[in-house]
């Protein structure tokens, strides 16, 4: 394939963009701008991020994907043209081919309009990768060996659970609990315990600076600024990771018990590679303090924090973008 053509992650948290032969281009939060009467596009990722809670009345932010889903077809489609207009500078009649992940439990309806989305927008050829095969093989792993794996990807939106062999995933689970859901219930501990309304951006980065998952991990305390559930006025509070902890125990709760549930309907002699290899930790999710910890001992399976765990789907295209071999084996591609 020649250089320009793009691997893309379309992640509910983050759009990355994996160019041929130059690596990560584009690395911005998933939220665009539009204009309300005409529908026209007038901003993607952080400067549509700064607009949102602050848009004059003409403009309105959308989140085009949704619980890990494409939500937005149209959206989505002007996405990848405006994707494709800043990486493939000056050459007009270049039509890329791309490499795109979508979520494993899409349809063959939602994998078509991925498809169409994108063959609208300028790409010459597309093929579709499910996410967790993609992180896998960002991860590092070789998929297509008889080996099993077992990748976890906790994103923003959704958590999926995947055990990979010979180039497939073979017992899989998605679940609607990721990062997003992590940020709201971090919303409502704080209206509860503090009687203060904070946003999901400061509670996302309560989650980052300070959480964790496990006791082990150090406490550290963070200043908050929101506003009083009863005067409604400003005002500032603190907040521990082990508020933290206490708030994501649930989440995490179900996200264990899932991949248990995963584990069990693995074949005897894929579930013997998994207990040699351990899991592997993908996702912005992955990075959570303590988590990989927690996993061990409440699943009694080492567990591998991958490298760079937030950018693992998007070089997983980008590596299929240089091996034929391997993107006949795991996606399925379309031309017009
Ligand atoms: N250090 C961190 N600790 C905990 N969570 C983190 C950390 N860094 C990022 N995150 C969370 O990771 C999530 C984003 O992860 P990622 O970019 O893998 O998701 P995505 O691919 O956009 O979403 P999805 O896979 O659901 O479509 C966000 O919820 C973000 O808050």
């Amino acid at each position: 394939m020649p250089k320009g053509d793009l691997g893309i992650d379309l992640g509910t948290a983050s759009f990355i963009v994996y160019q041929r032969g130059k690596g990560i281009v584009i690395f911005e939060p998933s939220v665009v701008a539009v204009a309300v009467k005409t529908g026209e596009i007038v901003a993607i990722g952080e400067e549509a991020k700064k607009m949102i809670g602050k848009t004059p009345e003409y403009y309105k932010a959308i989140k085009p994907m949704k619980d890990g889903v494409i939500a937005d077809y149209k959206t989505i489609e002007a996405v990848i043209k405006e994707f494709i207009k800043r990486t493939v500078k000056g050459s007009f009649l270049f039509k890329p081919e791309l490499v795109i992940g979508i979520p494993t439990k899409a349809t063959s309806v939602e994998r078509r309009a991925v498809f169409e989305a994108a063959l609208n927008a300028g790409a010459r050829r597309v093929h579709v990768v499910s996410e967790p095969l993609a992180a896998a093989i960002g991860a590092g792993i070789d998929v297509t060996k008889s080996e099993g794996s077992m990748v976890v990807d906790i994103g923003g939106g959704t958590t999926d659970i995947a055990v990979i062999s010979l180039g497939g995933v073979v017992v899989g689970d998605s679940i609607k609990i990721a990062g997003d859901a992590m940020d709201e219930a971090i919303v409502r501990y704080v209206r509860k315990k503090y009687g203060l309304v904070i946003g999901e951006p400061t509670a996302e980065q309560v989650k980052i600076k300070i959480g964790k998952v496990h006791p082990d991990m150090e406490t550290y305390e963070m200043e908050i600024k929101g506003r009083d559930a009863v005067t409604g006025l400003p005002r500032t509070d603190k907040i521990t990771s082990e508020d933290v902890m206490e708030t994501l125990q649930p989440l995490v709760g179900t996200i264990l018990a899932r991949i248990k549930a995963v584990l069990e309907k693995t074949p005897p002699e894929l579930a013997a590679d998994i207990i040699n290899n351990g899991i592997i930790l993908t996702g912005g999710g992955a990075l959570l303090r303590g988590l990989d910890k927690l996993m061990a001992e409440e699943l009694g399976v080492k567990v591998v924090v991958a490298e760079d765990p937030l950018t693992c789907v998007a070089r997983g295209t980008g590596i299929l973008l240089d091996d034929e071999n391997l993107l006949k084996v795991v996606a399925v591609s379309y031309t017009r």
